[in-house]
């Protein structure tokens, strides 16, 4: 049996990726919003783009503190944030999903969801992938580096120095790999499962500018912090 432990400067990277993910938490009040009121295919997609817009902010200032992040080609930093920016609000949206609330507010939470404005070809991608990540149970640590994984993914659109990115990833993989085993034991398949969940994440990458204008309603109104990272308008 592999004896597997955490080396001190891995503890280090931890931290600073942990910490800055808890610094940078998006504030879970859209879930308290749409547990209020039932609101109009307008208001929820204003809602959307108004979390999703902060939730880029947040993106961007986690990732700065990526431990070598800023030492990359400037314009590859760019193709990094805007390539991994729907896949981080998907992987947001479903930890907002599957944190466990007061009896019965997960199942109104679902209910909000559904009849929000999306159209429903979109509604099993999307809802899969959030119980998929849901029955996960993953710790904050594990959230944090998926995250900056999914954000170090060096075949990007555009990233000229694919190995530079390679060279930021793997300790993180490294890292989650050795977290995985020592958190959750009985399952020896768990990061392969959290690596699975990337995979799934980029088809609905590939869903995104579809669902984006098949919201029932006309005008869809984007920030312009939006219209640059989603590629719309
Ligand atoms: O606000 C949201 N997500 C933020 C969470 C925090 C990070 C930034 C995004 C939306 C809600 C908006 C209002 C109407 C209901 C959904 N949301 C989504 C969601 C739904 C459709 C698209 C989308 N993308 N393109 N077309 N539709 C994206 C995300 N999944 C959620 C799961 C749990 C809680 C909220 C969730």
């Amino acid at each position: 049996k592999e004896k597997v432990e955490i080396t001190k400067e891995q503890q280090a990277l931890m931290k600073v990726i942990a910490d800055a993910y808890n610094r940078h938490q998006i504030p879970q009040d859209v879930a308290k919003k749409l547990l209020q009121d039932q609101y109009s295919a307008e208001e929820n997609f204003l809602l959307l783009t108004e979390m999703a817009t902060s939730q880029v902010q947040v993106l961007v200032e986690f990732t700065k503190n990526i431990p070598g992040f800023l030492s990359l080609n400037h314009e590859d930093q760019i193709a990094l944030l805007k390539g991994s920016a729907v896949e981080a609000m998907f992987l947001r949206s479903a930890q907002v999903f599957s944190k466990k609330m007061p009896n019965g507010h997960n199942e109104v939470l679902e209910d909000r969801i559904r009849r929000s404005g999306i159209s429903e070809e979109f509604m099993t991608p999307m809802f899969n992938f959030y119980k998929s990540i849901g029955v996960l149970h993953m710790v904050q640590e594990e959230q944090a580096l998926l995250t900056a994984i999914t954000i170090l993914t060096p075949d990007r659109p555009y990233v000229k120095d694919q190995q530079a990115v390679e060279r930021l990833q793997e300790p993180m993989l490294d890292l989650l790999r050795k977290l995985c085993v020592l958190q959750h034991p009985q399952k020896p398949q768990y990061f392969a499962c959290l690596l699975g969940r990337l995979t799934e994440l980029r088809t609905l990458n590939y869903y995104h500018a579809e669902m984006l204008t098949s919201w029932r309603m006309n005008d869809h109104k984007f920030t312009p912090l939006l219209c640059e990272i989603w590629d719309v308008e």
